[in-house]
Parts: C-alpha cells; structure tokens; sequence
C-alpha cells in the first residue's frame, strides 16, 4: 500500500464507504495541442483492494461552473498509443481536447476502462474474432463478456471534487448519458463528438450505430468504404480465446434501445474541429481566474 493510499483522507478528497477517488496532484501539461492542466487521482470500488488511476484533462477553471463541457473518455491503447485505425477513440480525444482548448472551460475525464471495460487482453481477443467476421458487440458475447461493463463512479467524485454543478457532454453515446444521469450527475446538454471515418473503423461506426443505438450520423461513416472495410484482411496470424467453442452470431439479440433522459436532443452533427491546429507548444491556456466560467456551450452544443 502506497503512503497516498495510507494517509487520513484530506480536503479535496472525495470519499465515500468503500467506492471512493482521491485527488493526487496536478501539473500543467504541454501537449501539442496546447498546455492543460492535468489532475491525477486513485479511485477504488472495493474500498481500496484494488485501484484505477482517472485523470482530468482542464482547460480553464471549471471550479464552481455550471454546463461544462465535459468529455468523459476510456482508455484505448490500441488507437491512442499503436495509432490502430480500428476504432475512432483517438481522434474523439483529440476532438475534445481542442474542443475545450478553443472553448473553455472544459473537461476531458480519462478513464482506465480498455475495451469499453473488459480490459485489453480481453478486446484483443474480440479484435481476434472479429478478423472472423463478428462484430463489435457479438464479438465480446461470444467471449462472454457484456457489451459495455463501464463504471463511472469516479467522475461523480471528480465533478464533486472540482465543484462542477452540472456538464454538457461531449458524446454520442446514450447509455453513457443515462448512466451518468442516474448516478446523479445533471446532465444539461449533450454535444455530440463524430469524427469522419476512413475505411477501416466505418464498420466498427456502422455497428455502434445500429447495435448500440450510438447517435451517429450514417452520413459520416457511409462515405468511407465500408464494404471493403469489413472485408479487407489486415495482415498477419490470429489467434484467439476460444473458451466458448466456434464463435457465433447466431440467434443473440439486438439490445434493447436506450432512451436519452428528458431534454437531451438526438442531434447527429459533430463537435466543430478548430479551424487550424495549433502549433506545437501552442498558445499559452493558463486558467481565468477562479469564478470565471467562461461559456463554451453555446457553439456545437445541443444543449437541453
Ligand atoms: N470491446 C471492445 N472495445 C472497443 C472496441 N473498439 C474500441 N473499444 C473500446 O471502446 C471504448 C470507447 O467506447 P465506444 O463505444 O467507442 O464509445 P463511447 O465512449 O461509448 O461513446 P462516445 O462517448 O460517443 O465516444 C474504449 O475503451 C475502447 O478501448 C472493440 O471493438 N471492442
């Protein structure tokens, strides 16, 4: 056990019986989309047996605003780090952070939740089967893993700990906007965070369009070349944990559509990309002063 694990809870942290996350320290961070201010914490749902790491991503001062546009973000090594075009996780992120450079203040929270929670080892073996042709959401069930095993206790604490009264957020995804607003967390707005697709992550959109009820425009995935995406092998031997005998989409369900909570319009237009990329070290983001929750959900934003 670490000595910050050890120590007596302090102000700042948000503490709860046995699901609790703690402020660890923050740093101003240069990225090459700009500098923000990074926050680290430690987050337990076994009252400290076992810990993620969640970090915050802030461009200006949300302390003590509200309708902040908040990115609340998983992890996705295979995009983020290997540069994988599989998916569209990587850009969303970078989508978000300009977003909230260019429109402070905002939020991105960074989860450590790989493969929608499954773990990596766990989405590469999804990865494995879906080189045989299942999708995303059939993939994880033949594993016999859920579609979605998310848990975002944390943000409800990093929003207490940050005095964040209510966010706009940045997603398109429904079920992420439900279970954040039954945990507790006002939810004024939604602003939707679409990237265009190229050819080998239009299935992958196609899917979480029509399997997970994502509020995707088809328009931006249609153009790529879907066909040849879910036909075109990648190169290379797979292999895969087949625990459950020949993989098969036979006979499972669609999942039930998830309703967005009152107010939260459909809408399926993108986050609008800034104009010009900053250069690298880009402009110096150092936070208005404290109080000063400069707006930032009007642009993109389909706010309630
Ligand atoms: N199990 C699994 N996870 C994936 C796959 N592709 C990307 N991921 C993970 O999916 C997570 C992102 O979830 P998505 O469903 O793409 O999007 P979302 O975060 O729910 O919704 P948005 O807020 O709109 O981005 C990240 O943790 C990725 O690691 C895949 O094919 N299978």
């Amino acid at each position: 056990m670490s000595a910050a694990v050890a120590r007596r809870p302090a102000a700042g942290d948000v503490v709860h019986p046995r699901v609790w996350t703690k402020f660890v320290a923050e740093t101003l961070l240069p990225t090459k989309l700009g500098k923000f201010r990074l926050r680290g914490y430690r987050h337990t749902v076994d009252g400290g047996l076992t810990y993620t790491e969640p970090s915050v991503i802030i461009s200006g001062s949300p302390e003590g605003c509200a309708d902040v546009p908040v990115r609340v973000h998983d992890a996705c090594f295979t995009s983020e780090v290997l540069g994988s075009l599989k998916c569209d996780c990587r850009e969303q992120l970078e989508l978000a952070m300009e977003y909230i450079r260019d429109k402070p203040p905002g939020m991105v929270v960074y989860l450590q939740q790989e493969g929608r929670g499954i773990g990596l080892a766990n989405k590469i073996a999804a990865y494995a089967l879906q080189e045989k042709g299942l999708d995303t959401v059939d993939a994880n069930r033949a594993l016999g893993l859920p579609d979605d095993c998310r848990e975002y206790s944390a943000v409800a604490h990093i929003l207490e700990d940050l005095g964040v009264s209510s966010i706009q957020l940045m997603t398109n995804n429904p079920r992420k906007i439900s279970e954040l607003s039954a945990m507790g967390i006002p939810v004024s707005g939604r602003i939707p965070c679409q990237v265009p697709a190229q050819k080998y992550n239009a299935g992958y959109l196609s899917s979480k369009h029509r399997r997970m009820a994502h509020l995707l425009n088809p328009a931006m995935y249609s153009s790529a070349d879907e066909a040849e995406a879910e036909q075109e092998p990648l190169e290379g031997q797979f292999c895969y944990w087949d625990h459950e005998g020949e993989p098969s989409s036979a006979g499972i369900p669609l999942e039930a559509p998830v309703s967005l909570p009152d107010g939260l319009e459909a809408a399926s237009s993108s986050i609008p990309s800034s104009s010009g990329s900053s250069s690298e070290g880009g402009s110096d983001h150092s936070p208005p002063p404290p109080g000063s929750c400069g707006s930032g959900s009007s642009v993109g934003a389909s706010a309630a």
